[in-house]
């Protein structure tokens, strides 16, 4: 595809994750595996395919989200916690989120459902714990493949049981005019993997290597953006990238995200293994622990190669 001039536009890669039986299909498995690692190092994010999340799954999870934004803003901030972009945060401009814990275990996501609808809303809490069990799968085998093609999967269960699902439910408001608004503003995710689902609207920009920004458009119904987190550039030692990405708005449709944050467990120390740190990649990062740099986070003005500061070597 052409932009103006002769420049061809970056697009980010496809990699198809519907093959049946996918963990179980040597050949299948390591195809895959090494689109991944070359996403990863190159973009440190892609497009994933992904078919365990029925068309009407999705349609009712993003109808319910709608409804949940819509209710009055006393009743949204009933759900307000202490802990950073846990329950409801917003409005701030055009942004709105409800951040969930635990979101693969129903209990915890009814429990925070029932503060907004205190008659009770299963479906929802019901659609939305299913979603976040789906992907989490989805989840489980980019951070396998990721290890393997790392030669370090003996830390594999340590790695997986290091970390707990974050869901977050973003709204962002239309802005009502034509000329590009910021929705979020440019940073790069403080965690391990985000995978990302929108509505119908556009609006997530990643920026590459170069500089140039991605503007991401899904190319099925079954399409989810995977992002590299900070901490899990860290742990791996730099092999992988950690995008710079923002949302931008235009127009009059609101634009909706259910995204699945990938989060080391309060108190669990992030140490690049031995094998990934060698004289051609000395170590980046001093041993840290996730929830301490966010605390550090929410301190500092300076939030621009945040982990750097906070605990590099
Ligand atoms: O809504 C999106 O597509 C991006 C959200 C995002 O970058 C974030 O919540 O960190
Ligand atoms: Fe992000």
């Amino acid at each position: 595809m052409k932009k103006m001039g002769s420049e061809t536009e970056v697009k980010l890669p496809i990699i198809d994750f519907s093959v049946v039986e996918l963990e179980s299909n040597v050949a299948e498995w390591e195809s895959v595996k090494s689109q991944v690692h070359k996403a990863l190092v190159e973009y440190g994010c892609f497009e994933a395919v992904f078919d365990e999340v029925p068309l009407h799954i999705r349609k009712a999870i993003f109808f319910e989200v709608d409804e949940l934004f819509n209710l009055p803003l006393e009743t949204k901030k009933l759900a307000v916690s202490s802990k950073p972009f846990r329950g409801y945060v917003g409005p701030i401009q055009l942004y709105e989120s409800i951040g969930i814990d635990d979101a693969d275990v129903y209990e915890k996501v009814e429990s925070l459902i029932n503060i907004l609808w205190p008659q009770g809303k299963s479906s929802f809490s019901k659609n939305l714990q299913f979603f976040t069990e789906k992907v989490s799968r989805l989840d489980r085998m980019i951070r396998k493949m990721c290890l393997e093609s790392l030669g370090v999967e003996k830390y594999l269960d340590e790695h997986m049981n290091s970390t707990y699902y974050l869901a977050r439910l973003i709204k962002y408001t239309a802005p009502q005019t034509n000329e590009p608004k910021v929705a979020i503003a440019e940073h790069t995710d403080k965690n391990i993997f985000t995978i990302l689902c929108q509505n119908q609207i556009d609006g997530l920009e990643i920026q590459t290597k170069n500089g140039e920004w991605i503007k991401y458009k899904p190319s099925s119904s079954n399409s989810f953006v995977v992002v590299t987190g900070d901490t899990f550039y860290a742990w791996t030692n730099g092999r992988v990238h950690t995008p710079i990405h923002q949302v931008m708005m235009t127009g009059n449709e609101t634009r909706l995200t259910v995204g699945l944050f990938t989060v080391p467990k309060p108190g669990f120390i992030i140490k690049a293994p031995n094998e990934l740190v060698t004289e051609e990649h000395p170590l980046l990062f001093k041993p840290f622990v996730q929830s301490e740099f966010m605390k550090f986070l929410r301190s500092s003005q300076n939030t621009k190669n945040a982990l750097k500061v906070y605990c590099g070597v």
